[in-house]
């Protein structure tokens, strides 16, 4: 029998907990009619604490040999024949289209059956094949059901969209088209692709047809908004983000397609598809991620082109989605001057075919030359400030040491014990994750209760407690935030932690993993009997996995003990040097509270590998947000230093490259606290 799960959450692998709230999605309020409705999922988040029994593609193969089940092997998935599909046979015939449609997914061995939108993890796969069924879930089945709420919000916003070329006031058309940069998509393109316009929200609307094109599963809708000399655009989707899996344009793609390109944006589908007549299909978030439920509709490419954007970070991002497509079929669109995002591309005036022709083999040997890496090397020397990474909203100084959050790079954060690292870690942590680093959390020592209510305490600037009225706001706005939990608790596994990681990583696209702290990692195994090799063993490990995911992990290691009246250094973190060697960052968090009085804290960048610079800026601790910031009034400034015995120089006050303000005020003073949640951007 088959298990279907609801959802598409996998009940046995779900190691990764998704927030605890469930609400609004920001849809105009012209929309939403009558009280806006509060739903709670609970039980749409069951955190197992049974660590993930990692599957790789060997063992899925042997299992299906085993059990004699003939299969394919394809590009990121195993196809088989859908056993499914058989009952469904007997009523409709549908002989033909049921061969070989169910997917194996080769990295996590979940499964989807494309006749039938059947869908489990590979623990229910097995279930199923030994008779093992869950009965009490059996006849649950086909896919995610969208919920009716859902479907009838959905049904009541396309019924009132109209086709752009059908609206009364010929003005409002033209209005519309500048808007959202289509004075040269023909209608005939926006009827292909059955693009609509919803008038009260003045928005475009994308569906998210069924395969075969009948049902509408959801919606995708695109404001845009005029502020100033630019134009705001915001993305609301139907349903919520997280199970928004539309790969817009799939209707019309021909089973014998073998080549697609994939676009950040639905507009650069309907452009390119428009100008070069090529099959071409539209992520449904974009850079953010390419979740695996997608890759079995990729299945039939023999070449995928990526052209996702114009910035750093959709090559960054093609990069990585290429991994999960399998690098040999891709290829990538590097962004440049004359090589924008698609649509800008058709309004420039450019030919889009011959910029698909300059599309670079995503893949490549262990060995490379240096005609390979030239263009790598001319795109991070013609965009310096985003090859330095993403900058922290509420740590100006901290930018101005590190640059910037970037991928791959292994941080070490260390500071006395109670000092305020997990409270500080979790404000840098998640000023990254609001600026769309998909984050994953694995917190040891406190609970995912308290760690997320310190977090969403950060993230509302203030004290919930006594603003419970707007406790759902705040937590509506959190829940979209791409932050992902992960439920140990107490001493794991290196091993464990690190599958879990990974896994988050192919089904989450996470690019950011902190981890409070490895000291919960030292107790596991055999490597007690040694505490400095065993630690050595797991930076090493952090280190190993940052590299090959390029991925950003943040460790907290505790220091060793050491007078308290001592500041900490380097060589305070606990262990041999080898945890310093293998960071490319390391910070430590200062606590001069015997001299300066409680709640002063100083965070010192001790080692930088990015361009070397390395200093001292000083926090305060605000109680009630549980925020760190700069002191307003305080003299204290940035200080560069030579090493971590003493402040050496100051820097320039102001003018240059690296400068820093007279004092932390200037940091402060901005009008607009960038951190206040700002309703005008999509919180993704
Ligand atoms: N600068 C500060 N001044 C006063 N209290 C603080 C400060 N920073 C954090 N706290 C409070 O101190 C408590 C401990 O903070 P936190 O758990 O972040 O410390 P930690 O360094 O991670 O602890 P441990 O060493 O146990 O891991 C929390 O209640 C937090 O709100």
């Amino acid at each position: 029998m088959w298990v279907l799960l609801r959802g598409g959450y996998p009940l046995r692998i779900l190691l990764l907990l998704r927030g605890e709230w469930m609400g609004r999605r920001g849809l105009p309020r012209s929309l939403v009619p009558g009280s806006p409705r509060r739903r709670y999922r609970k039980d749409a988040l069951p955190a197992l604490e049974v660590p993930v029994l990692p599957v790789t593609a060997t063992e899925i193969r042997q299992y299906l040999r085993a059990h004699a089940i003939p299969f394919q092997d394809g590009h990121s998935c195993l196809r088989a024949p859908s056993p499914f599909v058989k009952a469904l046979q007997l009523k409709d015939q549908t002989g033909a289209t049921a061969s070989f449609s169910l997917f194996i997914d080769k990295t996590t061995g979940r499964f989807l059956c494309m006749t039938s939108l059947a869908e489990g993890s590979w623990e229910d796969f097995q279930a199923s094949v030994e008779g093992r069924g869950d009965g009490a879930r059996e006849g649950v089945l086909l896919g995610e059901a969208p919920e009716a709420e859902d479907s009838e919000e959905v049904r009541r916003i396309w019924d009132r969209a109209i086709p752009l070329w059908e609206l009364p006031e010929p003005e409002e058309a033209q209005l519309a088209r500048v808007m959202f940069g289509l004075t040269k998509v023909t209608d005939d393109a926006l009827r292909r692709f059955s693009v609509r316009y919803l008038r009260p929200a003045r928005s475009l609307v994308f569906p998210w047809l069924s395969p075969g094109g009948l049902g509408l599963r959801g919606l995708k809708l695109l404001s845009a908004e005029g502020q100033g000399d630019e134009v705001h655009y915001k993305e609301t989707t139907i349903p919520r983000p997280g199970v928004y899996h539309n790969l817009f344009g799939l209707p019309l793609i021909s089973r014998r397609d073998v080549e697609v390109v994939l676009t950040g944006r639905e507009l650069d589908s309907l452009a390119l598809n428009q100008s070069t007549g090529l099959p071409t299909l539209a992520l449904p978030r974009g850079t953010a991620c390419l979740p695996p439920a997608l890759l079995p509709y990729l299945e039939q490419f023999r070449r995928i082109v990526l052209w996702l954007g114009d910035d750093l970070r959709s090559w960054e991002a093609a990069k990585l989605f290429a991994r999960k497509l399998n690098p040999k079929r891709c290829s990538l669109v590097r962004p440049g001057d004359q090589q924008p995002r698609a649509l800008e591309a058709l309004n420039r005036g450019l030919n889009l075919s011959r910029i698909l022709r300059t599309a670079l083999p995503a893949w490549h040997k262990s060995i490379v030359s240096f005609r390979q890496l030239r263009e790598e090397v001319l795109g991070e020397l013609s965009n310096v400030e985003q090859a330095a990474g993403i900058r922290w909203n509420r740590f100006p100084d901290l930018n101005r040491l590190l640059k910037g959050h970037r991928k791959g790079e292994l941080t070490v954060f260390t500071g006395p014990t109670g000092s305020g690292k997990t409270t500080f870690i979790s404000e840098y942590a998640l000023d990254l994750c609001t600026q769309g680093v998909n984050t994953l959390w694995g917190s040891f020592e406190i609970s995912n209760v308290r760690l997320a209510r310190v977090m969403l305490t950060q993230f509302a600037v203030g004290r919930l407690e006594e603003q419970l009225d707007k406790y759902d706001e705040w937590a509506d706005r959190f829940e979209d935030l791409p932050l992902y939990f992960m439920t140990f608790h107490g001493q794991q596994s290196i091993r464990t932690v690190i599958d879990t990681m990974q896994h988050a990583v192919y089904v989450y696209d996470i690019c950011h993993v902190v981890i409070d702290n490895l000291q919960f990692m030292m107790g596991h195994e055999q490597l007690s009997t040694d505490r400095i090799a065993a630690q050595d063993y797991i930076v090493g490990a952090f280190r190993k996995f940052a590299t090959d995911n390029s991925c950003h992990v943040t460790l907290v290691i505790h220091p060793r003990k050491e007078d308290d009246d001592k500041e900490l250094q380097t060589a305070s973190i606990f262990g041999s040097a080898k945890a310093s060697q293998e960071a490319d960052n390391v910070l430590i968090l200062q606590d001069r509270k015997l001299v300066t009085g409680p709640g002063k804290r100083y965070l010192q960048v001790s080692k930088n590998r990015f361009d070397g610079d390395v200093g001292v800026f000083p926090l305060e601790f605000n109680k009630s947000s549980l925020t760190f910031s700069i002191p307003p009034k305080s003299k204290a400034r940035l200080k560069k230093v030579k090493d971590d015995n003493g402040l050496v120089t100051k820097k320039p006050s102001s003018g240059k490259k690296g400068a820093v303000p007279q004092n932390s005020e200037t940091c402060l003073g901005q009008a607009h606290h960038p951190y206040q949640p700002d309703p005008s951007k999509p919180s993704r």
